[in-house]
């Protein structure tokens, strides 16, 4: 299967809803409400994940989303549910042709709650089934730092089509990786990934209108590993900078690490201005949610990556709304990915 609508589709969603964050992106108040795990959820999440599922919805109904948040605490804030109203409201691409192939505006705040909730599917290893994070680094996203919009299509448990909305990172893939986002007009950044599987992996600047033309990208060859950049996230609690620093140490890597949030870590890493993605666990118990992995490993994998657990096996997209059969996450060239897992190995069983 080509799956050429299903990337055409999941492109326009991400861009349009990429373009809603960075309104939210560019206000001081982001209607910022703290969850049950303590983690931050804004106006944008939930605007973001409002538009990307109408957009399935219309265009693909019998799929199942799992979608990371939930309209709950909406339905119990009235003002915050009017404030995410008069966002999507406005929300629309510059291009008519495009708009209607999203399925048109969302009509009603209550059909705007409704299409956030409809991101409770359970997953699982059968059927097709959409993983999406609205914004992933939303703790980035409050700080200014990196953030991504994230749409991956699972079918049978394996991912066919990945999306990543990068706003913050350079249009240029051959531009430095760099965590700063020293140009606060947003000037030459934004990048929009996509990847089929068996189909090669692209890149192309966000803009407002219909899809600018796509680039195939590839992961960088990394002919000396001691030369390699790795990426890891910025919160430390998410992935262990500790373990990070003895891995790169064993490999002889001299490099700073690059921090970022988000998944723009993996789209970073597919276009060769990064070469590894290493995240430890921090806490045994911790599960990876799908949506934080799907639409990255697709991407990855596509440019010439490979992306495991810390063991070695393959993310399990089929175990539901979360990676529980895995530990961590190893990406890097397929070239190299065996030298740096087995290092992986070495560093994390020394420790037990
Ligand atoms: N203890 C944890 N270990 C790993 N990832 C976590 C942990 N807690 C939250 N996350 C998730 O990591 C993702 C961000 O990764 P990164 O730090 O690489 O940018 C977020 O989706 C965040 O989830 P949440 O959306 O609930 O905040
Ligand atoms: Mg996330
Ligand atoms: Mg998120
Ligand atoms: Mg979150």
């Amino acid at each position: 299967m080509s799956y050429e609508k299903e990337l055409h589709i999941a492109q326009l969603a991400v861009q349009r809803a990429t373009l809603l964050t960075q309104r939210v992106f560019h206000e001081k108040a982001k209607g910022t409400l703290s969850k049950d795990d303590n983690s931050p959820v804004t106006i944008g999440d939930f605007g973001a994940q409002a538009l990307i599922i109408h957009a399935i919805k219309s265009n693909f109904p019998q799929d199942e989303i799992v979608g990371e948040e939930e309209a709950s605490s909406l339905r119990e804030n009235k003002n915050l549910s009017t404030q995410i109203w008069h966002l999507v409201k406005s929300a629309s691409l510059e291009d008519e042709t495009s708009e209607r192939e999203l399925g048109g505006p969302i009509e009603s705040e209550e059909q705007m709650l409704q299409a956030i909730d409809a991101g409770n599917s359970a997953g699982g290893a059968h059927g097709r089934i959409w993983a999406l994070d609205p914004i992933d680094g939303t703790k980035g996203f409050l700080r200014g730092g990196q953030y991504a919009v994230c749409l991956a299509l699972i079918s049978d448990g394996s991912v066919k089509v990945g999306v990543l909305g990068c706003p913050n990172l350079p249009v240029d893939d051959a531009a430095p990786l760099s965590a700063d986002i020293d140009d606060p007009s947003g000037q030459g950044r934004g990048v929009l990934f996509g990847a089929v599987a068996g189909c090669g992996a692209t890149s192309r600047p966000l803009g407002r209108g219909a899809l600018q033309s796509s680039q195939a990208i590839r992961m960088k060859s990394v002919p000396d590993i001691t030369d390699a950049t790795f990426c890891e996230s910025v919160e430390a609690g998410h992935s262990s900078h500790g373990d990070q620093a003895a891995i790169a140490k064993a490999l002889g890597i001299t490099r700073e690490s690059v921090r970022m949030d988000s998944q723009a870590k993996y789209g970073s890493i597919a276009r060769g201005a990064g070469d590894l993605y290493l995240r430890l666990p921090v806490r045994k118990d911790y599960q990876e949610k799908i949506w934080d992995h799907a639409a990255g490993e697709v991407i990855v994998k596509e440019a010439g990556g490979e992306v495991t657990d810390a063991e070695g096996k393959r993310l399990d997209f089929s175990r539901g709304r979360t990676l529980k059969e895995n530990k961590g996450v190893v990406a890097a060239p397929r070239a190299v990915h065996a030298q740096v897992l087995e290092v992986v190995k070495s560093v994390l069983g020394s420790k037990e």
